[in-house]
């Protein structure tokens, strides 16, 4: 049948994968720390307080002060690859790429910052993909996190003429496949110290005590992981203790408890000498935990008495990391697979 000249090219029958993480900067300079933490902060889903009261807080002064301490932070952890969020990210994707093969068009986004969700979701419908899983690679969901990232996507629905079908990777804070990959990775990663740890902490990103009460599930995914955790290692390394903890606090309000930083003073105060940190809530490592855990931490263990201190490494993109990704998203992926 004759088509009129002026007819768009539309490829289809792909199946789209978008691995979702939250965001970085673009460079550890002020300048870049402050768009990116004006674009974060601003989000409803991460500062619960009227945009009234809240923007002339965070442009009068949150905003002159944070990107100087920040853009130092980002400056101890950023490699020649840049920030390791991104890198690693980046990774992810292309390593479940290559597992994937024709099956799917794999690609990966930021929640704030770039890549941004809206052009990588164009970049897949113009190539062809008219379903599309969208994965935010966050094991625990919370409103500030999972649902800001499900936000983008309804945002971009809103403004396209023809959508792809859609499905979104649920929290995988109890999956057996990820307590396994977790314990065996953790456990691995144990095993090649020079030292043998007396005490496991398992710090999660915090959030304020507030999203507790008003219904929000992250506190509980983060101490079910906690616990089924704790019960493998209880099996394994029936010696080593473990607990668990929220860090990086922000702002005056109260936040979960107890404060990773407590715990590691307090617990050395207690006579541990030797403790190793891990961050179950973090598909990658970051600033949060290659800076807060690994440099800040291992000084607060060391002050207060402690001999022997390591930041373990988060799953990024080694083999167990991606085998979980990799299952994850082929058992979402049912039926269009
Ligand atoms: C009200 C403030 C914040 C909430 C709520 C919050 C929740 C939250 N964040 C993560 C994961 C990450 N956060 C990261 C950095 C970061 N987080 C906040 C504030 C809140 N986070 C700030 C201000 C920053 C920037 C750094 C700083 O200035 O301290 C990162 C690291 C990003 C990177 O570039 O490496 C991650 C990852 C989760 C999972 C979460 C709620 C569950
Ligand atoms: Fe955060
Ligand atoms: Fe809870």
């Amino acid at each position: 049948m004759d088509q009129p000249a002026d007819h768009p090219r539309i490829l289809t029958g792909k199946i789209g994968v978008l691995l979702v993480n939250l965001g970085t900067p673009d460079a550890p300079d002020e300048g870049a720390v402050r768009r990116y933490l004006a674009e974060f902060l601003s989000d409803r889903r991460v500062v619960e307080i009227p945009q009234i009261v809240w923007q002339p807080i965070l442009r009068g002064l949150v905003l002159r002060t944070r990107p100087r301490v920040s853009a130092h932070a980002y400056s101890q952890v950023w490699t020649e690859e840049g920030s390791p969020l991104a890198f690693h990210t980046a990774a992810q994707a292309r390593a479940l790429q290559a597992r994937l093969g024709d099956t799917a068009i794999v690609r990966h986004a930021m929640r704030y910052q770039k890549p941004a969700m809206a052009a990588e979701l164009d970049r897949l419908l113009a190539d062809g993909c008219e379903r599309i899983l969208v994965a935010p690679l966050y094991p625990q969901y919370s409103g500030a996190t999972t649902a800001s990232a499900l936000d983008a996507v309804a945002n971009w629905i809103k403004d396209r003429r023809r959508l792809p079908a859609l499905r979104t990777l649920p929290p995988y804070f109890d999956d057996p496949l990820m307590i396994t990959a977790l314990h065996k990775d953790l456990a691995a990663q144990i095993g090649a110290l020079d030292f043998a740890p007396e005490l496991l902490v398992l710090s999660f990103h915090g959030m304020p005590e507030r999203t507790l009460r008003l219904g929000d599930p992250y506190h509980c995914h983060c101490q079910k992981t906690a616990r089924l955790l704790g019960e493998a290692f209880a099996r394994t390394h029936p010696q080593l203790k473990v607990a668990t903890s929220f860090q990086s606090r922000f702002g005056r309000a109260k936040w979960l408890e107890p404060a990773t930083d407590d715990v590691i003073k307090v617990q050395a105060g207690n006579g541990i000498r030797r403790m190793v940190v891990a961050a179950p809530g973090f598909s990658s490592d970051c600033l949060e935990t290659i800076e807060e855990l690994g440099i800040r931490g291992r000084e607060d263990f060391e002050a207060a008495g402690g001999t022997h201190f390591a930041a373990l490494t988060c799953l990024n993109a080694t083999e167990s990391g991606m085998d979980l990704i990799e299952a994850l998203v082929r058992r979402e992926l049912a039926g269009w697979i």
